[in-house]
């Protein structure tokens, strides 16, 4: 079976002294998956979907089990020396497809996106809506395991985001992955089986399953690098970390989270070191 495509502490910056776009990105899409990725204008989306996409590389951390990709890119390059079935075309035949395969799978997408009566108009002479079906058939006719789509529904008429939105249901019905961003809120609403938003330079999860668990709590002193940040799981687990020097971290979570959350920390690149684990002074039972 297709491992899962895994972002392990990865961060991007560009430019050897630039400022971390993205730092300590921990991310696992599984097979089947639908994945939302939200956030405002400059957080990181599009980096972050580069990075998913394969078409960028990590400034640190690494990325595990790259799927078979394909990927609509935010903008689209619109003067390329084909007509756009000849572009389809072509495209579907670096995609592995044979060419008689890869012009049948153009003629499709163009048809099913609206698109066959300009199959044969030059790339640089369609309208914006008329590239953007380019750039989102190019992405679906070969069937990729992975399908990243960066506001994809952008330009696009009403038929036509139908017919997208279709295509990522069919996707994801056949064991393919997703990830999408869009600046609609209501794009897909209900069917992500995750959501994620980018702040800070963290990729945060936006539907974490009901309230933190109450109770008992644990005090956890941890120590990372001088100029760590916490990683994205440790940060999910907690419901409140407090930086006691740079990279010093007092973490309070609930006990039933409290194995996740070493495990977290022990298992980040680099490990942190857990200096103490106590019962939190205001839990009934500590003594304190
Ligand atoms: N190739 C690049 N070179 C230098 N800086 C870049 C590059 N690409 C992105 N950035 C910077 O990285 C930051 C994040 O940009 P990015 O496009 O990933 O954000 P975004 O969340 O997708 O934004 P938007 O919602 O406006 O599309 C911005 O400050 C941007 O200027």
């Amino acid at each position: 079976m297709r491992p899962d495509l895994c972002l392990e502490y990865a961060g991007r910056r560009y430019g050897l002294r630039g400022p971390w776009v993205l730092r300590g990105v921990d991310l696992t899409v599984a097979p089947g998956r639908l994945v939302r990725v939200e956030g405002a204008n400059g957080t990181g989306k599009s980096t972050l979907l580069r990075l998913l996409s394969g078409i960028d590389a990590p400034s640190e951390g690494r990325i595990t089990g790259r799927p078979r990709t394909a990927y609509v890119p935010e903008r689209f390059p619109p003067a390329l020396p084909f007509t756009a079935v000849g572009y389809l075309t072509h495209l579907g035949t670096v995609h592995g497809l044979s060419r008689t395969a890869a012009a049948r799978a153009a003629g499709e997408w163009l048809e099913r996106l609206g698109a066959a009566a300009y199959a044969d108009t030059p790339m640089a002479r369609l309208s914006k809506g008329g590239s953007q079906k380019a750039a989102v058939a190019q992405a679906l006719l070969a069937e990729p395991e992975l399908l990243v789509l960066d506001e994809a529904w952008t330009g696009l008429d009403t038929g036509a985001r139908a017919e997208l939105e279709r295509a990522v249901a069919e996707r994801t019905a056949a064991g393919g992955s997703v990830v999408f961003v869009d600046h609609d809120p209501r794009r897909l609403a209900g069917l992500p089986d995750a959501t994620y938003a980018v702040r800070d330079g963290s990729l945060v999860p936006c539907d974490v399953a009901g309230p933190l668990p109450s109770g008992p709590h644990v005090t956890v002193e941890a120590q990372g690098p001088p100029d760590g940040r916490l990683p994205d799981d440790v940060r999910r687990a907690v419901t409140s970390a407090e930086e006691t020097a740079p990279g010093s971290y007092r973490l309070t979570v609930p006990v039933p989270r409290s194995d996740a959350l070493l495990r977290a920390l022990l298992a980040a690149r680099p490990p942190w070191h857990v200096v103490s684990v106590a019962p939190r002074a205001d839990t009934p039972g500590s003594g304190r």
